[in-house]
């Protein structure tokens, strides 16, 4: 099955089924039912069906799914098989919790290196990831495909220009500022004020019992 053949909400779902099977698979369990997996990653057992009949998984009654099947499938499809190289931009408070986070527990996603405006921290280690001067730029980051910004929002624009210059493909951005980029380039955007407004008015308008 080709990727792109996978819808993007679909896509999106792969890598939180991805780590609860992950999981289930460690733990020597062989096969999961979608109520199980719908219980785990808080996604409705028909969507989860749809989902997996994209990649030609069908879940047997009174079986349910081969974990380890998935478990390939989505191996392959997150290409957890290669490890993809991260440089992170902005070594504050939010910054140094991500160098200080092993990503590679749960996939093959490595940040490599950091990059700061600020001379104290420029030299030093943080999580075992040095950082570079943000003027070094362009001559470190060398086959690097995604960033992260976590800097002050009224430096992001900037930044990301210079990052899309260099050839990043995509960024995944933590700063409150909607950052401008050629149309080639993907934008993730991480508004935790959002996201938490988001869960309040859920909780006020949309009780789960009622579901
Ligand atoms: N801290 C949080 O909990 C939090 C939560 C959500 C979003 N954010 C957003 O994430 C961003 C970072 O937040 P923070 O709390 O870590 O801020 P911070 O001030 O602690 O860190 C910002 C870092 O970026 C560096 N910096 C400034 N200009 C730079 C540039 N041009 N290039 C490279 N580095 C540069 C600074 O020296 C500093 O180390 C902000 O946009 C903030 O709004 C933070």
């Amino acid at each position: 099955m080709e990727q792109n053949k996978i819808p993007q909400a679909t896509a999106k779902r792969l890598p939180l089924y991805y780590r609860f099977l992950n999981n289930l698979y460690q733990q020597g369990k062989m096969r999961v039912s979608s109520k199980e997996l719908s219980e785990a990653v808080k996604v409705d057992s028909a969507t989860i069906r749809r989902d997996f009949s994209y990649f030609g998984a069908l879940g047997k009654k009174g079986y349910g799914y081969n974990v380890e099947y998935l478990l390939g499938f989505f191996k392959s499809t997150l290409d957890q098989h290669e490890t993809t190289n991260v440089a992170l931009i902005g070594v504050g408070n939010l910054g140094t919790a991500f160098l200080h986070y092993n990503f590679l527990k749960n996939n093959n996603i490595r940040i490599t290196m950091a990059f700061d405006a600020d001379e104290s921290k420029v030299g030093n280690e943080v999580g075992g990831v040095p950082i570079y001067h943000v003027n070094e730029l362009e001559d470190k980051i060398k086959g690097i495909e995604v960033a992260i910004l976590t800097i002050p929002a009224e430096e992001a624009d900037a930044t990301a220009n210079r990052l899309v210059d260099i050839g990043i493909k995509g960024i995944l951005n933590f700063t409150p500022a909607r950052i401008t980029v050629p149309n080639h380039i993907r934008v993730h955007h991480i508004d935790l004020t959002v996201e938490l407004q988001s869960l309040v008015y859920f909780l006020k308008h949309y009780s789960l019992d009622e579901e």
